[in-house]
């Protein structure tokens, strides 16, 4: 448990609400704002909601005189850190961060999540498994109680791509559903990541112990990373419908 001073001070600096729009739905995304220190080096994660939170934190940052080094999880996330005429950095040089933000596509009452909808989710886990503490931003719209209820566009699996047709029939096998591959919009063929692999979304027909899952998956070989997210986040700030932000923080067994 990070300590109450962490809470009490992210708190403190939700302190900005901003509408934007999103898949033609206005929606309001409140920010969390969880730099409580000079000195911090921040893990910047990828999708339209981190947007708005790596422009507050530029804004503070120019107000303040903060001096603070980011980490991206993507190509987008760095192009927005070089953007913002932030401190760009890696895991080479900053192989612990005191915060990663990041989105996600789905949160359940466990904080259990679905990311990896922007191809990001490799990059994204790694960061947020480097950081001492990861906070999710998201709208009402990803409020789950259980996974798939809101997200239906399935898991997504990121693969070697000379794995894809093997690594797809075995997740079918042994899970169920079917796991398909991602093609692109403005290009012929699949995505590709920024790691140059392809991405499986894993369409599951039921819920599951989602850790025993991603454990399973992962360990099928031309599997690189899942985008389940389990006992990783640390708080989820939902920005609702009418301006106000939902805070939800793991269960306590
Ligand atoms: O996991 C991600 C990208 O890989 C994003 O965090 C997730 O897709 C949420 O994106 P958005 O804020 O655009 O809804």
């Amino acid at each position: 448990n990070p300590g109450k001073s962490f809470y009490s001070s992210i708190s403190r600096h939700v302190d900005e609400t901003i509408k934007s729009e999103s898949s033609g739905t206005s929606l309001t995304v409140v920010l969390l704002f969880s730099l409580q220190q000079n000195n911090q080096v921040v893990g910047v994660g990828s999708g339209s909601t981190i947007v708005y939170a790596v422009d507050r934190l530029a804004e503070r940052v120019r107000q303040e005189k903060l001096n603070i080094v980011c980490v991206p999880t993507s190509f987008q996330a760095r192009q927005l850190i070089l953007k913002h005429g932030l401190s760009l950095s890696d895991l080479d040089r900053h192989p612990e961060l005191d915060v990663a933000i990041d989105g996600a596509d789905e949160v359940d009452a466990s904080l259990t999540l679905i990311k990896g909808g922007g191809g990001c989710l490799t990059q994204e886990k790694i960061v947020a498994g480097c950081a001492k503490h990861f906070i999710v931003i998201a709208d009402y719209r990803k409020d789950s109680k259980a996974l798939g209820q809101q997200w239906k566009k399935g898991v997504p699996v990121e693969v070697i791509p000379i794995a894809y047709v093997p690594v797809s029939r075995a997740i079918a096998r042994r899970f169920g559903g079917e796991a398909v591959l991602r093609m692109a919009v403005s290009k012929a063929g699949p995505v590709v990541t920024d790691n140059s692999n392809f991405i499986l979304d894993w369409k599951f027909e039921h819920a599951q112990n989602w850790k025993e899952v991603n454990t399973a998956i992962k360990m099928i070989p031309g599997v690189v990373e899942t985008g389940l997210f389990v006992g990783m986040a640390e708080r989820v700030y939902f920005g609702m419908e009418d301006g106000s932000v939902k805070i939800r923080d793991p269960p306590v067994n």
